[in-house]
C-alpha cells in the first residue's frame, strides 16, 4: 500500500507504528541473582572475620574438593582463579599500658600513635620516645612516622627518622626533635605522631653509564622559580638562571653521547 502524502492522518499512524520500541521481557532470574549476591557478601564478611589477614582462593577448578567458597559464588562471578587477600595492619601490644593506634576519621590517612612513657626532650635537643607497639603491615608496603600538625606547630617539635621497614618487629619509636627554646613534657597517652603506610616497589639495581635526557635535567633547588631573586649566583656574580644551565648541559650530554656512538659504530 503506498502511503499518500496528503493523507496526514494515516501518514503519522505509520510513522509512531514503526518507531514504537520492541517490549523487553522482564529478566526471569534478576530476584535470584540478587540473593545470591546477598548471600555471598554474609559469607565473604564471615570469612574476614574467620581469616584475620590470611588469604581466601577463590576458583572454579571442580577437582578441588575441599574448596569451600565454591558453593557460595555466585556461578556467574567464577570465571578464572585468583586470589583475594584481606590486608590489616597487625599491631602487638608490648606492655598493658599502652594504647592501639586509632584513625580519627573514615578519610584519615594516618593513624595517631600514643606514647607510652612520660618523657621530657630538652630545648633544642632531641630524645626517643617509646610507643609500646611492634606492627607488621601487609606486603608491598612500608610505613612512616611522622608528626602531627598540631603538636608540631603548637610544641614547635618535629618527628626525625621515620622509616619503619616492613621487616622490623621490634618496638616502634619516635625521634621527638624539639626545636623550641623550652623544654617539651610529654605523658603517656600523649599523641604527637602519626604512622603512614605506603605501597613500595624494589626493584633490582641496574648500574648504568646514561640516564634518558629530560627537560629538567639536573635543575632542582629551585631551578624552575620564575622571580629574579632566584637566578642562581655564583662567586657573587650573576651567571645563567638554572633552567638555561639545564638546557645547555643537556645539549652538551647529547652532543657527547652522539660522538660516543657514531665512535663505537
Ligand atoms: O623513626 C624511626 C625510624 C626507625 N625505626 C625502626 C624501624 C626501622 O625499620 C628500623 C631501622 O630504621 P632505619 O633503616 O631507618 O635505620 P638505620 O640507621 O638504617 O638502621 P638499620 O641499620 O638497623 O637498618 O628502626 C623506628 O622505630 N623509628
Amino acid at each position: 500500500m503506498t502511503a499518500c502524502p496528503s493523507c496526514a492522518k494515516y501518514y503519522l499512524h505509520k510513522v509512531i507504528s514503526y518507531k514504537e520500541p520492541p517490549l523487553i521481557p522482564p529478566y526471569p532470574k534478576q530476584e535470584e541473582i540478587i540473593q545470591e549476591l546477598l548471600d555471598y557478601t554474609q559469607h565473604l564478611q564471615a570469612s574476614l572475620n574467620k581469616q584475620k589477614g590470611k588469604s581466601i582462593m577463590i576458583h572454579d577448578t571442580d577437582d578441588d574438593e575441599d574448596f569451600e567458597d565454591k558453593e557460595f559464588m555466585p556461578s556467574y562471578l567464577v570465571k578464572e582463579k585468583k586470589e583475594v587477600t584481606f590486608n590489616f595492619l597487625k599491631v602487638k601490644k608490648l606492655t598493658a599500658t599502652t594504647k592501639i593506634p586509632e584513625r580519627q576519621t573514615e578519610g584519615a590517612a594516618g593513624y595517631d600513635l600514643f606514647i607510652d612513657q612520660d618523657i621530657e626532650i630538652p630545648a633544642r635537643d632531641r630524645r626517643l620516645a617509646k610507643i609500646g607497639i611492634s606492627i607488621e603491615f601487609p606486603e608491598g608496603h612500608y610505613a612512616r612516622v611522622t608528626a602531627r600538625s598540631g603538636a608540631a606547630i603548637h610544641l614547635k617539635m618535629d618527628i626525625g627518622a621515620g622509616v619503619i621497614d616492613a621487616d622490623y618487629r621490634g618496638e616502634i619509636q619516635l625521634l621527638v626533635i624539639n626545636h623550641s627554646n623550652n623544654a617539651i613534657s610529654l605523658e603517656a597517652g600523649d599523641s604527637i605522631a602519626q604512622l603512614i603506610m605506603e605501597k613500595i616497589i624494589t626493584p633490582q639495581i641496574e648500574e648504568v653509564d646514561f640516564l634518558s635526557a629530560t627537560t629538567r635535567g639536573e635543575g632542582s633547588f629551585g631551578s624552575t622559580d620564575t622571580k629574579k631573586e632566584m637566578v642562581q649566583w655564583k662567586d657573587g656574580e650573576e651567571f645563567v638562571s638554572g633552567k638555561n644551565q639545564n638546557m645547555i648541559s643537556e645539549v652538551l650530554k647529547e652532543f657527547v653521547r652522539m660522538q660516543v656512538a657514531s665512535f663505537l659504530l
